[in-house]
């Protein structure tokens, strides 16, 4: 079993970098820090130096990391993951730098998603300098598509310590690796991918500010403002250039009692299943209301 101490980063290529780190910035307010590399934008929401790279090239996710407590620890997933047959690689200087972590691994998990465990990740004392006043305090959560979910969390839980917090029918499964209710989410789709990048905000008022704001600048908001009954967060769900789907979210659960807790199972056909406020897409039925795009 290898224990994940936190989720990481996300790196994700982009075709039209200029208009991604734009987006990135000016609409979703994350800080532009000075990557050293052209043609690589890496994005801060909080105390590491990047939640966020993005990457000129093909259009698509690159890869989901992950931290490790220590370099032992690192070097023990490493055998680990290739006694359960996966392959393994380890990254060299220039691409641990990129990711500004002093060591990593990576491999593709049963989907195909690519998934990097690194250690030595760097933090940064200075605070915070949003782009805008987004209210964005953290890097909250990372949501992965998987064509079986069910599959999806046997792996999971038999290779991390992720445990289940919530079902929601076939369709997702959200699974926590500390006390926040979810910080891995696996929503069911035919290809592997990203399904959003998820970033708390400070307070209730800056979904709200964010969701006017959103909409002043024309971008399109997949979902929300509204309210899942899973972790009790207020989120808002809009789409980025490239069809990469961003979340802010407030007020997700902690379970405290990891004893008490038991996984509760969501009926996606159930109004309101994820949307207690029964915002437009949680009164459509069955599943497909899971998928936020549009299939192209
Ligand atoms: O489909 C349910 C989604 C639930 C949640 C939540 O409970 O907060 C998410 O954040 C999500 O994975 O998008
Ligand atoms: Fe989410």
């Amino acid at each position: 079993m290898i224990e994940l101490e936190d989720i990481g980063y996300v790196r994700s290529g982009v075709a039209d970098f200029a208009t991604a780190v734009h987006f990135a910035t000016d609409i979703v307010g994350l800080e532009l820090m000075d990557s050293g590399e052209p043609g690589v934008a890496h994005l801060r929401s909080d105390s590491h130096h990047h939640s966020l790279s993005l990457v000129e090239g093909v259009s698509g996710v690159i890869a989901s990391g992950f931290t490790l407590a220590t370099e032992d620890a690192l070097v023990a997933a490493e055998s680990e993951l290739e006694r359960r047959g996966f392959r393994v690689t380890r990254g060299d200087e220039k691409e641990a730098r990129s990711r500004r972590v002093a060591e990593f691994i990576g491999f593709d998990d049963p989907f195909g998603n690519r998934i990097e465990l690194a250690f030595g990740r760097q933090t940064i004392s200075r605070p915070v300098r949003l782009s805008r006043g987004s209210g964005i305090t953290e890097f909250g959560h990372l949501c992965l598509d998987a064509p079986d979910v069910r599959e999806a969390y046997r792996f999971w839980s038999s290779t991390f310590n992720a445990r289940v917090s919530d079902w929601v029918g076939d369709g997702a499964c959200l699974m926590r690796i500390d006390e926040v209710h979810h910080k891995i989410a696996v929503f069911q789709a035919d290809e592997p991918g990203m399904c959003h990048m998820n970033f708390q905000v400070a307070e209730l008022d800056d979904v709200f500010r964010n969701w006017h704001f959103l909409v002043e600048h024309g971008v399109e908001i997949e979902m929300g403002p509204g309210r899942h009954p899973q972790s009790g967060a207020i989120f808002l769900y809009f789409l980025g250039p490239e069809n990469f789907t961003y979340e802010y979210s407030f007020g997700v659960r902690r379970i405290t009692d990891e004893a008490a807790w038991r996984p509760r199972f969501f009926d996606p056909d159930e109004i309101g299943a994820i949307d207690m406020w029964l915002g437009p897409k949680a009164r459509t039925v069955s599943q497909p209301q899971l998928r936020l795009s549009d299939p192209a």
